[in-house]
């Protein structure tokens, strides 16, 4: 039986960085595919992950929703019958609802021959109180449904912020194990424990599809709430070919695609180092750019060299990179300006 783990979290919260982690030095013994998806076009994750020996599908969509019914269950099963792996990591988009995705899992486990084994929630511990906040919809949901929350960044936190964040989690979810240590101070084994001993999402699962008003049907599909005929995404199909929310449990139920716009591009630019920090800068200047949530990318240098970037708000890193086929950008927020990013960037 193929095990199945969920590892969500929001935009940059460390998702990748973690995974990176748990294939390296947690499940190395095991065959692994990776399923992404991205919210946006542009996949830049996959490097060192294919580097590894993982095999990688990535979906890119910028609906998580719509296409868990239909691509997503395809995908699964594709992916076991050519693969036949010990274990499928899936990370979502971060702007995805971790009810959906386990939801979706769930659905197909028989058919799949797969087993929900763990659904884990990567959280930046200093952005806990301002994505609640801000985000609340798809972060707490993220939150709610996890049976393991690691706390990323907290090697940079003070003890009082991190008692506060992690009283924030615990108000969301009461029976989370919560991993506050810094994973790189943790031994494989440590990580392994929490996420295997923690995570039996069954009873967590059941109360997010009652409490999302989702109703399972003998279809295989998850309905949020209404009964149409279509064959995937039951939300109110207007006329626009769009999905578009309905208010219909207390927290709302929008598309990422409503609220968070990706743009991305492919790109042969040539940039200075310089020019990439300014950049990255500038990005926190609201009425620039609109709220940046997400920047990443990989560019080429004018010295020929190749640069890769990560930006959340706060902080970013720009790192030496192998050449890729060609340069890629991705910025992701609301209201963002792509008109201004697109003059600042040349493309
Ligand atoms: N200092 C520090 N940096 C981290 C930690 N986790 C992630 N980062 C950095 O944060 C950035 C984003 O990390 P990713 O692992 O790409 O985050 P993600 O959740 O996959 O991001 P998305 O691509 O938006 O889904 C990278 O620059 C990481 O190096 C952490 O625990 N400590």
């Amino acid at each position: 039986m193929t095990k199945v783990d969920i590892i969500s979290g929001f935009l940059g919260a460390g998702k990748t960085t973690f995974i990176k982690r748990l294939v390296t030095d947690v499940f190395q013994k095991e065959q692994i595919v990776l399923i992404e998806n991205e919210f946006g076009e542009i996949g830049i994750d996959g490097g060192f992950l294919k580097d590894a020996g993982i095999e990688i599908t990535e979906m890119n969509s910028g609906c998580i929703c719509c296409t868990l019914v239909g691509d997503f269950s395809e995908a699964l099963k594709q992916v076991v019958e050519q693969y036949h792996p010990d274990r499928i990591l899936i990370e979502p988009s971060g702007v995805g609802k971790l009810s959906d995705v386990a939801g979706a899992v769930r659905n197909v486990e028989e058919d799949c021959g797969i087993e929900l084994n763990s659904c884990i929630t990567v959280a930046d511990g200093k952005k806990v109180k301002s994505y609640l906040r801000n985000f609340g919809e798809f972060y707490s949901n993220q939150i709610e449904h996890a049976a393991t929350i690691v706390l990323s960044r907290t090697q940079s936190m003070t003890d009082e912020k991190l008692k506060e964040a992690v009283h924030l989690i615990r108000e969301e979810n009461p029976d989370a194990s919560i991993i506050t240590t810094p994973w790189d101070k943790l031994d494989g084994e440590v990580i392994r424990k929490a996420v295997e001993q923690t995570s039996k999402p069954t009873d967590l699962l059941k109360k997010a599809c009652l409490h999302q008003e989702h109703y399972h049907h003998g279809d295989g599909c998850c309905h949020h709430g209404h009964h149409h005929d279509e064959e995937c995404c039951h939300h109110s199909h207007h006329e626009d070919g769009c999905c578009h929310g309905h208010h219909h449990d207390h927290e709302g139920h929008h598309h990422a695609d409503e609220i968070f716009t990706s743009w991305g591009t492919e790109t042969a630019e040539k940039y200075e180092r310089t020019e990439i920090e300014r950049f990255l800068d500038a990005l926190t200047e609201e009425h620039t750019y609109g709220t940046v949530l997400r920047a990443k990318g990989i560019v080429e240098g004018m010295d020929g060299t190749w640069m890769e970037f990560d930006y959340v708000p706060g902080e970013y890193e720009i790192r030496d990179a192998k050449p890729d086929y060609t340069g890629k950008v991705c910025v992701i927020g609301t209201d963002i300006h792509t008109d201004k990013i697109q003059q600042t960037l040349h493309v």
